[in-house]
């Protein structure tokens, strides 16, 4: 097994993401995240470019002690100075020197012949090396040079003291067997009698930098570069978590080994994003918040009986407490039972568990997620017998006049008999109210009416609490209405607190059992 260090440049490149700019204290919290991470070198910053971006590398110079600091510099001799001076008290300074080599970049950016950049190679590698043992030297947009060229570039700094290659493919311009292979040719021909590292320092233009930098391991790289979540210019760097976590799945394959502290992965995912404000997306591989979640009943079905059916990651490897399987209209019975057992709802009869499951199919078909609060709403019930059989269907609004709302109430029995009352009042639900009214023309009044949003989101339930006095017998009732709409959670409510005061009038419940539920009553 070979040993992979790993470089994070969230820093450096990752603070290049258009609208990321790191306190400095902020990046001092994440460089000691890093090292705890086991991140062998940082890239702290390019000191040259700002006052405060040479205060972030000197000051996380002076704190570091296993993990080594590096500053980026251009082929400029004062960026260079620069990175002396932010990195002189670092236990493991290092640094980096970088000039472009493909045709493009020569020609348009720098405006310098291949001669010329030659030379500057072998003058900033030579300078930076008098000032530092371990001088990292990059050929930006390595990727689109001509190879011949590359490797002259390249074995050039090699000559002036670099010991760490790095090929940037600067633009994310390269494939995965195109990188593998001109890692093998560099490493093939570079004559050195020290020990040259080889990086690669992926882009993710294509959707390839985690595929190419993995390929760049199999062509023999040592070392690889890249930002945590993937923050960097444009598209971003390669998201290191990954890299790390691909190296323990499939070590089998490449081989290789880092020292990546696995389980900090996802607290230094969690700082990273707080931090730059962009957040992970949720089916971010390693560490997005779907990463272990499983909604589809047969996935469910599978992981209920071996997580490995479905998971190639444990959620403990990168620091996540556990899997999830969240309920969805896609999900099957066996996650359903799985819930409601988790809930504390262990002794549901076979029968109720099939009409529980079937409203909860119709639930899940109007919400993005049912949460644990609409399982035990689903699980308590909202609707409530009464002799006629009859219960809230539905509800209209069928006009908006003069400031007065008319709405229709739909009341059906088992026997699908339907019957519509109609009524006005000065708002929905009072018109509503007054329609449940005049279809059980019973003396109720109503004494208090309470709204809770019981889930979250805007798809959340609305729960309606209502309380009623059956103004014959001066018994008071409770009742609830559950639903996403809150006019029909009032309705809902005021009719079940209806069909209760029904119920006493039948004789059906007595005062006793009615003052059970509301002792005041
Ligand atoms: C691929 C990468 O990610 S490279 C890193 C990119 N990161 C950054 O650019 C962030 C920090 N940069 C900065 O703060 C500024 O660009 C500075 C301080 C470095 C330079 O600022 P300025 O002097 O105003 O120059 P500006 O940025 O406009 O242009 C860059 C100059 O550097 C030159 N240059 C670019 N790369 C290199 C290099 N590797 N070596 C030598 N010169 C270079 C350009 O040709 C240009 O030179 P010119 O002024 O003679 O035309
Ligand atoms: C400075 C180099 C390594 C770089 O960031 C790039 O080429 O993307």
């Amino acid at each position: 097994m070979r040993n992979i260090e790993f470089l994070d440049t969230s820093l450096r490149d990752g603070e290049q993401t258009p609208g990321v700019n790191f306190s400095i204290n902020e990046k001092i919290m994440i460089a000691k995240q890093l090292e705890k991470w086991g991140i062998s070198a940082i890239e702290a910053g390019f000191p040259a470019a700002s006052p405060d971006s040479f205060t972030a590398v000197q000051e996380i110079a002076k704190i570091l002690t296993k993990t080594a600091v590096t500053g980026l510099a251009r082929a400029v001799k004062s960026d260079i100075d620069a990175c002396y001076e932010a990195l002189k008290d670092a236990k493991k300074p290092q640094i980096h020197v970088f000039i472009a080599t493909s045709p493009v970049h020569m020609k348009y950016k720098l405006q310098k012949t291949p001669d010329e950049v030659i030379a500057a190679i072998k003058e900033h590698v030579t300078y930076a090396r008098e000032r530092f043992d371990i001088v990292e030297f990059s050929p930006e947009d390595a990727t689109r040079t001509e190879k011949s060229f590359l490797l002259k570039a390249v074995q050039t700094a090699v000559d002036a003291g670099a010991s760490y290659i790095n090929i940037p493919d600067t633009v994310g311009f390269t494939t995965p067997t195109e990188y593998y292979e001109t890692f093998k040719f560099l490493i093939e021909n570079i004559t050195s009698d020290r020990e040259i590292i080889f990086s690669p320092h992926c882009h993710d233009d294509l959707g390839m930098a985690t595929a190419n930098t993995l390929a760049a391991i199999k062509g023999g790289a040592g070392r690889v570069e890249g930002t945590v979540n993937g923050i960097g210019e444009r598209a971003g760097n390669v998201a290191l978590e990954e890299v790390a976590v691909a190296l323990e799945i499939r070590k089998d394959y490449y081989q290789a080994n880092s020292e990546i502290v696995l389980n900090e992965t996802f607290a230094t995912s969690e700082l990273v994003s707080r931090f730059s404000g962009i957040s992970v997306p949720k089916n971010k591989a390693v560490i997005g918040g779907n990463a272990f979640a499983h909604e589809s009943g047969i996935h469910q079905d599978g992981v209920l009986k071996n997580p490995e059916t479905y998971e190639i990651i444990t959620p403990e490897l990168v620091g996540v407490k556990t899997n999830s399987l969240p309920l969805g209209k896609l999900s099957g019975r066996h996650a359903f039972v799985d819930k409601l057992s988790g809930l504390g709802f262990d002794d549901i009869t076979n029968e109720a568990l099939q009409a529980l499951f079937a409203k909860f199919k119709v639930l899940a078909d109007k919400k993005h997620e049912v949460t644990d609060a609409d399982i035990r709403a689903l699980v308590a019930g909202t609707t409530i017998e009464n002799p006629t059989g009859f219960q809230f269907d539905n509800l209209a609004i069928t006009s908006t006049e003069d400031g007065k709302q008319t709405v229709t109430i739909t009341m059906r029995n088992a026997g699908d008999e339907v019957i519509d009352t109609i009524a006005t009042g000065s708002g929905a639900v009072e018109a509503a109210f007054n329609a449940i009214d005049s279809f059980f023309t019973q003396s109720v009044r109503l004494n208090s009416y309470d709204i809770t949003a019981i889930t979250k989101g805007i798809d959340a339930q609305a729960e309606v609490h209502v309380t009623v006095e059956n103004e014959d017998t001066g018994t008071i009732f409770n009742a609830n209405g559950l639903d996403f709409d809150v006019l029909r959670a009032s309705a809902i409510a005021y009719s079940n607190a209806n069909s209760l005061v029904q119920r006493e009038n039948a004789g059906i419940i007595t005062k006793k059992i009615s003052e059970k539920a509301n002792p005041e009553g």
